[in-house]
């Protein structure tokens, strides 16, 4: 994290394993005044609109993964969770434009008045390093039983696929000892997510940490 804070509006990642909550907590965290930074919506974006990562994607990894001018996530993701080079290969064909994005709705926001705190849902915020940007990290934890079950019904998502993503990031242990705040997540609904986040925010806005 940057000791020099570089911006008014503090900025606060979220780590968290997959289905952990991260994506739940921010749109909570943006019901009070905060806005969101979010990768995986980023990529959602160039997938629909990059005519360039598009074709770079079909060049590398066949008609199939974008047939008809539309990526499918799920040969993708078939191809790449089961071969390193592959994933690595898709990471250097999208990774530049989606912290090239990051950054540019960082910079949008960074100085806005009525933005309270930036917060960056971003799976691999440590994997690419953007702990640099923040002021605060918050590792969001939920057990591993739950995040199961959460995936399965928001994507359909095996334990097996599940694993299979987890490895290519950071151990969970890593992400919650760098965290300067934790929040717990294994209930279902929001009853005891959002005291837990109003806290954490006043906390954070009054500067206390
Ligand atoms: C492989 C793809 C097509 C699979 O799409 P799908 O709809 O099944 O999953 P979705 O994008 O919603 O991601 C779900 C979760 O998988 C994990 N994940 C996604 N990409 C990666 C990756 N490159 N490395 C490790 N974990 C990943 C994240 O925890 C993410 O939140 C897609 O994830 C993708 O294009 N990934 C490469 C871009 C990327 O790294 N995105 C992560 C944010 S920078
Ligand atoms: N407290 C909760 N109550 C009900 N549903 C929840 C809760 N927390 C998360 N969920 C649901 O579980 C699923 C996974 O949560 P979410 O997408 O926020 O995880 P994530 O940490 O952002 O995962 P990823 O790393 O894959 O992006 C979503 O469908 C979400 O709506």
């Amino acid at each position: 994290m940057s000791s020099s804070k570089k911006s008014q509006t503090p900025v606060i990642g979220l780590l968290g394993g997959i289905g952990a909550g991260k994506s739940f907590a921010a749109q909570i965290f943006s019901r009070l005044g905060c806005v969101v930074i979010n990768a995986d919506e980023i990529v959602a974006k160039l997938y629909r609109d990059s005519e360039r990562l598009k074709l770079e994607i079909e060049k590398n990894f066949g008609s199939e993964a974008a047939a008809g001018g539309t990526i499918n996530r799920k040969y993708l993701a078939e191809q790449v969770f089961a071969d390193d080079e592959k994933l690595e290969k898709l990471n250097s064909i999208t990774h530049k434009a989606v912290l090239e994005e990051i950054e540019t709705q960082k910079e949008k926001l960074k100085d806005s008045a009525s933005c309270r705190a930036i917060i960056y849902d971003i799976p691999l915020l440590l994997e690419k390093g953007l702990e640099k940007d923040c002021d605060y990290l918050i590792y969001i934890e939920a057990n591993k039983a739950v995040r199961r079950k959460r995936v399965k019904h928001r994507s359909g998502l095996s334990e097996k696929e599940l694993e299979m993503r987890e490895k290519n990031q950071i151990l969970l242990d890593k992400k919650k000892n760098i965290a300067n705040y934790k929040i717990v997540n294994n209930s279902l609904g929001e009853e005891k997510l959002v005291p837990q986040i109003e806290q954490i925010l006043t906390e954070i806005m009054s500067g206390k940490k």
